[in-house]
């Protein structure tokens, strides 16, 4: 049993406002010094629902930015799971298919877990699983055109879907559960995942958790 317990941070904020950008940049910058057994990342998406059993008509209908959408508690056991040392599967989503693959992702429990996606802030059982809260506050038309290019080029979408989905589920429900989240963040990045002052933050940070486990 090691005598560090994982420090697990949320980075959470709306669709597009840079928060996969965000943790990938912390991950690289410290990859070499923690080592594979230091760092991961852990994707809400990975925990979207298993939609295998409907028509593929009927998963592109799905509202996949309610809180409803998503295995929160899967997410949930599976943090308190490696923070207990244990370690977990976590599933492969295919946002093409719109449902779970037949694969999953082994993790075993690092000194820094970070869990990036958009409802994180907003359950309170996975809020008190997180160490430190980050919000992505980037404007929403920067995020709807960074969308639209990310998704029509990375997950198989048209620009008119795109744009149907925004006006009925992703823009609604970003400002009925995603945007009142903000209020549980102890850090909230203007400017998204290129924001240099912000990233040498929680990196200063996470080196200060990391002193502390040398000393313990
Ligand atoms: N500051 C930025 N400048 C330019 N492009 C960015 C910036 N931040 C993110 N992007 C791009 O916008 C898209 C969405 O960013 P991403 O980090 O995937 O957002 P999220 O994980 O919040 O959905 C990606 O294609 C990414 O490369
Ligand atoms: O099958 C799916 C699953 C999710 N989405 C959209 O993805 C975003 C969340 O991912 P980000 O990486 O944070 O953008 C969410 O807004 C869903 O609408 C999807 O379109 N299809």
């Amino acid at each position: 049993m090691p005598n560090w317990k994982p420090t697990v941070i949320a980075i959470a904020g709306a669709s597009a406002s840079g928060k996969t950008l965000f943790a990938k940049t912390i991950y690289r910058e410290l990859i070499d010094e923690l080592g594979e057994e230091g760092i991961v990342i852990i994707n809400e998406d990975a925990y979207y629902r298993d939609q295998s059993h409907l028509a593929l008509a009927e998963r592109e209908n799905t509202n996949y930015d309610h809180p409803n959408a998503f295995e929160h508690e899967l997410l949930s056991q599976h943090i308190t799971a490696l923070c207990n040392n244990e370690a977990v599967e976590v599933p492969q989503y295919c946002y093409k298919t719109h449902t779970r693959t037949d694969e999953t992702t082994a993790i075993s429990p690092k000194r820094i877990i970070l869990v990036e996606g958009i409802l994180l802030l907003n359950n309170p059982d996975l809020r008190d699983r997180f160490d430190i809260k980050i919000y992505m506050d980037t404007p929403l038309d920067i995020c709807l055109l960074r969308r639209i290019s990310r998704d029509v080029n990375e997950r198989g979408r048209s620009v008119d879907s795109v744009t149907k989905q925004y006006l009925s589920t992703v823009r609604p429900m970003f400002y009925q559960f995603v945007e009142p989240s903000k209020q549980w963040a102890d850090l909230v990045i203007t400017r998204g995942g290129k924001n240099r002052i912000a990233l040498d933050v929680v990196k200063a940070n996470i080196h200060q958790i990391l002193q502390k486990h040398l000393k313990e």
